[in-house]
């Protein structure tokens, strides 16, 4: 497997926008996407049904182009990617697994033949080691035992495992699966998504999942959150030891703040607040206060922002200013238990 060492991203997306033009309506797939993900990380996108996963993965796969931005993956520039360059970017870059098994697999090949014939399409092995790859694809994946059956004697489950084997069959640098357990129950849908993680540590493949299924976080490091066709926040796993000395997992989540300084508050924080079209922000030494752009007079410091503009707010003017605690306008409290307003602290 060959890395980029140069310290580039395996997957890079900034300001991707998708237009689809139908019946005379647009409609604003991706609005501006902002995405990096190093090589070898496993990442998930996660978001709710029109968010623009699909849209996102289709782009990233070579079959679509963006309408503006910038997409790259493994270097490639996709956006510049003459058709011969697509064809061997798809054939020897990235490796796909989509949710329908009939996207994946041949329904009258074995799980083995499934891959020897994906094997050869990128001539990535031939005799003896053709012959100890299939083997070795089927194993890390669990279903080694299952090689001589076809898809129809295998279980969702099993099948997706087959996929994920097929996917590796050219020695991908990154691995693109759409709603791998769209069609799975839960348990099952755990198994097979860690056999992907299985795959990312073992093989060191950069590895992108969209799924609108929020379990996936409990299997991967960072998932990303996709909203109106942007990523909006994200939630970071790791783990430490606590004070009982166990190792225990932690998730954080985070809000994406974008090369310009545009964020997404969370959906829940919105409507706590009734956050609407404008907000105050100020700037304090360690985080940004937000509150509900009400008639009140703004308190020192405070930056009303509206909801419509993209440049983002100007630095308050006198950020370093002592505040009151006697001020019950006053942002700077968070300890005040009766304080209507909401922080965002990053
Ligand atoms: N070819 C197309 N023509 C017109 N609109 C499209 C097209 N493809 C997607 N869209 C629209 O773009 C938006 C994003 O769609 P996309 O399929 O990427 O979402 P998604 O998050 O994958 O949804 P789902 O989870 O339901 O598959 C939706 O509003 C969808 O209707």
């Amino acid at each position: 497997m060959t890395l980029v060492a140069d310290g580039s991203p395996h997957i890079l997306c900034v300001d991707l926008v998708r237009i689809f033009s139908a019946d005379g309506v647009e409609v604003q797939a991706l609005q501006g996407l902002n995405l990096r993900v190093e090589p070898g990380e496993m990442v998930a996108v996660v978001g709710a049904s029109g968010s623009g996963k699909s849209t996102l993965l289709t782009i990233l796969s070579g079959l679509d182009t963006a309408t503006a931005g910038v997409a790259k993956v493994v270097g490639h520039d996709l956006f510049a990617m003459r058709e011969r360059e697509r064809v061997a970017y798809r054939r020897h870059t990235v490796g796909f697994v989509w949710q329908q098994t009939a996207r994946n697999l041949l329904p009258y090949l074995t799980a083995a033949e499934n891959v020897a014939l994906a094997i050869d399409v990128a001539r990535t092995a031939r005799g003896r080691e053709r012959s100890t790859r299939i083997d070795e694809l089927l194993d890390l994946v669990g279903v080694g035992e299952l090689a001589d059956r076809r898809p129809g004697e295998l279980s969702g489950g099993q099948q997706q495992r087959v996929a994920i084997a097929v996917a590796l069959a050219n020695r991908p640098e990154v691995l693109l699966a759409d709603e791998p357990t769209g069609e799975l129950d839960e348990t099952t849908s755990a198994e097979v998504l860690e056999a992907m993680r299985g795959v990312n540590e073992a093989l060191g493949v950069t590895t992108l999942i969209v799924t609108h299924d929020p379990t996936v976080s409990e299997h991967v490091r960072r998932t990303v959150q996709i909203r109106d066709g942007r990523t909006s926040t994200e939630v970071l796993r790791s783990t430490r030891v606590g004070a009982s000395g166990h190792e225990e997992q932690i998730a954080e989540e985070f809000a994406v703040l974008d090369r310009v300084g545009r964020l997404q508050l969370p959906h829940d924080f919105v409507e706590a607040l009734s956050l609407r079209d404008r907000v105050r922000l100020a700037l304090e030494t360690d985080h940004v206060g937000v509150w509900p752009g009400t008639n009140a007079p703004p308190p020192a410091s405070v930056t009303e922002v509206s909801g419509g503009d993209s440049s983002g707010p100007s630095a308050p003017t006198d950020p370093s200013a002592p505040t009151d605690p006697t001020d019950p306008t006053d942002p700077a409290d968070p300890t005040d238990p009766a304080d209507p307003t909401e922080e965002v602290d990053r």
